[in-house]
């Protein structure tokens, strides 16, 4: 059982639902990220997406993309996302981290070494994009050997091939809401509650919905059908939008402060009664 199993355990004895914030390490500065971590599990993040920012994130619409553009000024590495988790634990963080990169970076260090690394610093989960499942063997025997869980996507596409990636998953199911890159939207793929429906009915794992998601509305379209909800660009623009005072002492908390808002407004926890 790694943290991610736990979490979701967890969660369903209470019947809940997991949030799952993605954000780029390093947007606007690797410290900054510290930052933001021990923010949104303070407003209540169940499990954090940790993006390796890459030169040519082809998964990700114009957000992301400008995300890893600012994280890659500083030339961020997936070295420094694994040391990252490690800081943030240190900092007493309990959350399940989830190291999200494209294949490349892991294959330039070696894929046992950065396996290796990332269970000993408790990186629970890693989702790789652009690894298929025909070309996964080497990462996903390394992964169980180190206790992480190489999380699949799926998508309403996946049709036939759904059933051979789910039984070989472990962690949880990441189903992708439309097709297309990253990135806010009002509309998902057409028939995609029977897409959800198909991947809960040929797993016993958690299923997570993301791709568009930004709004408490659109999270509690999803509740129903899914076990955990995916958020990244909404996110990551309000990081964006905020990099001038997130760099200003005196402005830092409380735009700090405004990312958490809108984390609990997701988690539809921001209207509790004042105590
Ligand atoms: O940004 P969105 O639309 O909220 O979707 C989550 C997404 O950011 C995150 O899970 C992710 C970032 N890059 C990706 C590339 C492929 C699949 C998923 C991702």
């Amino acid at each position: 059982m790694n943290r991610i199993d736990l979490k979701f355990a967890e969660l369903k004895a209470e019947g809940k639902n997991a949030l799952i914030p993605f954000i780029t390490a390093g947007d606007p500065t690797l410290d900054h990220t510290l930052d933001i971590i021990l923010e949104l599990e303070k407003s209540g993040a169940d499990i954090v997406e940790l993006g390796v920012p890459y030169s040519d994130p082809l998964a990700d619409g114009p957000i992301i993309q400008e995300s890893s553009g600012r994280a890659l000024r500083g030339a961020v590495n997936v070295l420094d996302v694994i040391e990252l988790a490690r800081k943030a634990r240190s900092a007493g963080s309990e959350l399940p981290f989830i190291l999200f990169t494209y294949f490349n970076p892991l294959l330039r260090i070696g894929l046992d070494r950065v396996f290796k690394l990332m269970s000993e610093n408790e990186i629970s989960g890693a989702i790789i994009p652009d690894l298929p499942m025909e070309e996964d063997s080497e990462a996903k025997q390394l992964a169980e050997q180190y206790g992480i869980h190489l999380i699949p996507l799926v998508a309403p596409t996946s049709k036939n091939r759904v059933q051979q990636i789910v039984s070989r998953a472990s962690g949880f199911i990441y189903c992708v809401s439309s097709l297309g890159v990253t990135g806010v939207r009002s509309e998902f793929h057409t028939g995609i509650d029977e897409f959800l429906a198909s991947v809960k009915a040929a797993t016993e794992l958690p299923i997570a919905i993301g791709f568009g998601i930004q709004s408490r509305e659109q999270v509690e379209r999803f509740e129903k059908t899914c076990d955990a909800i995916v958020v990244g660009s909404a996110i990551v623009r309000r990081i964006g939008e905020r990099e001038d005072r997130l760099n200003d002492e005196s402005t830092k908390q409380e735009a700090l402060s405004e990312i958490g808002d809108f984390i609990r407004e997701l988690k539809g926890t921001s209207f509790q009664p004042q105590h």
